[in-house]
């Protein structure tokens, strides 16, 4: 009888992968050289990888959601939905990651957090482009990316740029749909306005979906996500609490209160709207 203890490798099974192999086509030297903890806290590797991790999936989340864009101007809406599925999934994953984080009692933080000094995920460049592409436009938040000119750019360049929702309503415009015109060209740099005529024009595809169809499964994936990113938002608020309480933060903020008021802000504010008015 063959054993259970021990699993035969076939003979097929490649053994001389010198060269391209797994390790080097997924650059795991340089990956897994990446945690250097600065303290000597057995908890300060969990704190590194959690944000490692959100990193890289942030990294995949902005690649998707500039694909969407792209596919949204080009009056393309099925590959964006494709993209905006996928965006959905991978921010369930960094959600659902808090509850790694949250093993972490106060006192196996307090250990460590002298070492991070005045670093905070408020100077995360790929989080506030993340936001800045999804819609919240904030100048101000620039200047925190004044030691790296790169980065800094790159952020100067989106906040400039329409976001997500612009590309849609521009969509919209050029579908037929009544889109007021001061949505159509304006200041991108500037925090979006809610526009009650827009909200009109929402009503008009909830009102009949059959109808709209696209656009209206397009309204829906953008609920969604932002759903999906205030939930990301909230467990980081109540993660930071069970671990900080209301310390202030590393990097200068109030701390638990400054995070709670993110939750007010909002992306798509006539999506909302419109469900008031069915
Ligand atoms: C022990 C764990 C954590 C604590 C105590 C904590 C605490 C805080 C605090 C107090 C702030 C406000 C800014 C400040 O004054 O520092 C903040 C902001 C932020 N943190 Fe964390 N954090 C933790 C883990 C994480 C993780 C794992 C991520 C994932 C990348 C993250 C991402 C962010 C981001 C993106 C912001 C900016 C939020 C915004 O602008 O609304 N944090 N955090
Ligand atoms: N702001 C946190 C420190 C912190 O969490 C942090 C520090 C360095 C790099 C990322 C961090 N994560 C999120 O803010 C604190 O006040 O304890």
């Amino acid at each position: 009888m063959e054993s259970r203890s021990i699993r035969q490798l076939e003979d097929g099974i490649e053994r001389d992968v010198a060269g391209l192999n797994y390790g080097s086509y997924l650059d795991l030297d340089t990956l897994l050289s990446a945690q250097r903890p600065l303290s000597d806290h057995h908890d300060e590797m969990l704190f590194i990888i959690q944000h490692q991790t959100t990193e890289l999936w942030l990294k995949l989340i902005i690649h998707e959601l500039r694909a969407a864009m792209s596919f949204i101007a080009a009056d393309d809406l099925g590959p964006a939905l494709k993209c905006l599925a996928r965006i959905k999934h991978i921010q369930t994953q960094i959600t659902n990651q808090w509850s790694v984080l949250a093993t972490l009692t106060p006192a196996e933080y307090a250990q460590f957090r002298g070492s991070l000094g005045k670093s905070s995920g408020f100077q995360s460049a790929q989080y506030r482009l993340l936001e800045f592409l999804l819609g919240n436009k904030n100048k101000a938040m620039v200047a925190v990316f004044a030691h790296d000119l790169e980065t800094q750019a790159e952020l100067e360049a989106a906040l400039n740029a329409p976001s997500l929702y612009d590309e849609f309503i521009r969509y919209l415009d050029r579908a037929g749909y009544a889109v007021p015109a001061e949505l159509v060209e304006r200041d991108w740099s500037a925090p979006y306005a809610e526009n009650p005529e827009l909200t009109k024009v929402f009503l008009q595809i909830y009102r009949d979906p059959d109808a709209h169809w696209a656009v209206y499964e397009t309204c829906e994936e953008l609920v969604d996500v932002e759903d999906t990113f205030q939930t990301w938002r909230f467990r980081h608020l109540k993660t930071v609490e069970r671990i900080i309480g209301h310390k202030t933060g590393t990097g200068g903020s109030s701390g638990v209160g400054f995070l709670q008021r993110a939750l007010d802000l909002t992306f798509f504010p006539e999506l909302y709207a419109v469900r008031t008015e069915i």
